[in-house]
């Protein structure tokens, strides 16, 4: 069953030329605990849409539910995790943590428990009392990851998270993700503009055009876990790129 479902969503921005619409009409769901991926050409609408299912804007039309409740984002603990981390850099590690769980209405002995348990999660336990600035921005990139995940997040939204990362260092952090995901079993809806990142991640992959519309829908047809130089893989990657530029070139 869909836990994620927007419907009939239609998005558009007051531009320097004139209204533009995004997105219009647009349909998209995540069941429950599944891995979904959007993929687009640049300046298709994936932030806006991420945005719009967060309430951090507001759709011009249609519905964005989750349990069949329309999203509330003062009552539903939705984890974001941006391209940049967005950490507060005045704050120490533990204390961005702590602003996230406070946000969330937890307690402070939770609290510290949770930013004790996150933080050794993804690797960083010894880093509670740091700056971002003294992290590397893979480690950095690891703090947004525990921000989102200790708020216990029903739906994660990830936006393009690992393209500033390098190649080793990203791998790294996609496995960390996968292994968190399966023993979450948060609902995720992904960006990226990577298609081997998408395969090797995703449940599911829906491509939307340049005018933001959803033409393709793929299910990746392969087990868990996944390996990036696995031979079915790369013939899956082959066909996304192809799918992709049939449409959108
Ligand atoms: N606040 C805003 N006001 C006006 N236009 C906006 C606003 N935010 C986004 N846009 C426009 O909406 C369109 C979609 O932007 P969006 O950032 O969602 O695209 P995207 O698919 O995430 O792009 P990218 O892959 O480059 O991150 C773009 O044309 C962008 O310029």
């Amino acid at each position: 069953m869909s836990r994620l479902r927007i419907a009939g969503v239609t998005k558009r921005f007051e531009g320097a030329d004139g209204p533009l619409t995004v997105f219009e009409d647009l349909d998209l769901t995540v069941a429950d605990g599944e891995f979904v991926t959007l993929m687009g050409p640049s300046g298709c609408g994936k932030t806006t849409l991420l945005n719009v299912v967060a309430g951090i804007l507001e759709p011009d039309a249609g519905t964005v539910e989750f349990d069949g409740q329309p999203v509330d984002p003062g009552e539903l603990p939705i984890g974001y995790v941006f391209q940049e981390p967005r950490l507060l850099e005045w704050r120490t590690v533990g204390e961005n943590i702590d602003f996230a769980l406070k946000a969330a209405g937890v307690g402070p002995e939770e609290r510290d428990r949770r930013i004790e348990a996150w933080l050794d999660r993804v690797g960083l336990g010894e880093e509670r009392n740091s700056y971002p600035k003294q992290l590397s921005g893979g480690m950095r990139q690891r703090v947004g990851l525990a921000r989102a995940l200790a708020i216990d997040p029903e739906l994660l939204l990830m936006d393009e998270p690992f393209s500033s990362l390098d190649e080793v260092t990203a791998r790294g952090a996609r496995e960390d993700l996968l292994d968190l995901w399966s023993e979450t079993g948060t609902s995720v809806l992904f960006v990226t503009h990577d298609v081997a990142e998408a395969v090797v991640l995703s449940d599911r992959i829906s491509l939307m055009d340049e005018n933001g519309a959803v033409f393709e829908e793929l299910v990746v047809p392969h087990g868990r876990p996944r390996q990036f130089d696995d031979p079915e893989i790369h013939e899956t990657q082959a066909e996304l790129t192809r799918l992709f530029f049939e449409e959108v070139e």
